[in-house]
């Protein structure tokens, strides 16, 4: 075991154990889900940020990529009371440092009630105080990342095929998409044509998909300006959803407006409100920033704890978006209808749904 430091933005250096070796940077975050270790470490939305896990014990099951959401691990480094040696191995494999031994407790607070904050991390024999401060000094605000979306995308169009006859052709614009969300689409009949971020209008045109999805994503929205374009050329014509990242775009290209968080909601048990049914259901959540304005859509499912936005629509237009994960693995899957809302804006005579006047 080597030595490890923590330098937070407020000036404090905590000392831990060393699990994974290495020096790095980012947006001090964490998550209170008490199961996903593997889904959230390979989630793209982490990217640039350090994870911290404030359930004590991580890697209680095991480490089995199919669990995996992507090809590699995306936070820069993570953080645990305790990990077990299976994980601390997965992030030394990946050469992302890692560190436990840690008072969590003290960390979590400290992001609760300052905010999500930079950090700087040193792992490895003879590493000092000022080796975190170094990588602290070095560490970008999250809104500075302009080209994250290059970072986590598809460079080339993928298609996954639907499980059994094809019912929907789903363009998926890749912010970094998590795979239980092609997975969900698959499996309830669609093709799924995974997209760069960057895809032109004339790839649309040529694709002419029944539904245009924007995946979530890291960062700050304000950073996928080409997203938000394909949003702005194809609203009314195509039917469009969004999850996460992917709600936050779509709402800035309505004429909404994106915020940051203070420290944003990260967890299994984060309860929504649909204000139509007065329904609640348990939901799935990473996200640091939330959509403000609305802009031309409607409001409707609300955070039961703090009244951001959680679901955005218009009828008369076709977009459904969700800020919560509807995918979400292990759970819970109440929210896994989305999908089905989703297709149902197929027009399935014609394929490509025509938007009534
Ligand atoms: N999971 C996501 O898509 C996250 C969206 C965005 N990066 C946020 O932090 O709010």
């Amino acid at each position: 075991m080597s030595d490890a430091y923590l330098a937070l933005e407020d000036g404090r250096v905590v000392e831990a154990r060393g699990r994974a070796p290495g020096r790095t940077r980012g947006e001090l975050v964490f998550t209170t889900a008490y199961t996903g270790y593997e889904e959230s470490l390979t989630d793209p939305s982490y990217e640039e940020q350090v994870l911290t896990f404030s359930y004590p014990l991580i890697g209680n099951y095991g480490v089995r990529d199919e669990r995996f959401e992507s090809d590699r691990i995306h936070p820069r480094a993570a953080i645990a009371r305790e990990f077990t040696d299976d994980v601390a191995e997965w992030l030394e494999s990946e050469d992302v440092p890692a560190i436990d031994h840690i008072d969590t407790r003290d960390v979590v607070t400290s992001v609760r009630e300052k905010g999500a904050m930079k950090c700087g991390i040193a792992v490895g024999d003879d590493v000092t105080p000022e080796d975190a401060k170094a990588e602290l000094a070095k560490c970008k605000g999250m809104s500075e990342h302009t080209e994250i979306g290059a970072q986590v995308s598809t460079v080339e169009h993928q298609t996954y095929q639907a499980d059994g006859e094809a019912i929907a052709d789903v363009a998926l614009v890749d912010c970094g998409a998590k795979l239980s969300i092609v997975d969900s689409l698959t499996q309830r009949g669609a093709n799924v044509h995974v997209l760069p971020h960057d895809t032109t209008a004339a790839t649309i045109d040529e694709l002419e998909p029944d539904v245009l999805f924007v995946s979530n994503g890291p960062g700050d929205p304000a950073n996928f300006g080409d997203a938000q374009a394909l949003v702005e050329e194809f609203v009314g014509d195509v039917p469009l959803a969004g999850i996460c990242l992917g709600q936050q775009i779509i709402a800035r290209a309505l004429g909404g407006t994106t915020e940051k968080m203070a420290f944003g909601h990260r967890g299994v048990n984060q309860p929504v409100r649909d204000l139509n049914t007065g329904k609640v259901v348990m939901t799935t959540q990473n996200h640091g920033y939330t959509v403000g304005e609305p802009g031309d859509l409607e409001v409707t499912q609300v955070n039961v704890n703090d009244d951001t936005a959680e679901g955005l629509e218009n009828d008369d237009l076709n977009v459904i978006t969700r800020q919560y994960h509807p995918e979400a693995h292990p759970g819970p899957h109440d929210s896994l209808g989305f999908f089905d809302d989703v297709l149902g804006m197929v027009d399935t005579d014609s394929r490509r749904v025509v938007v009534s006047d």
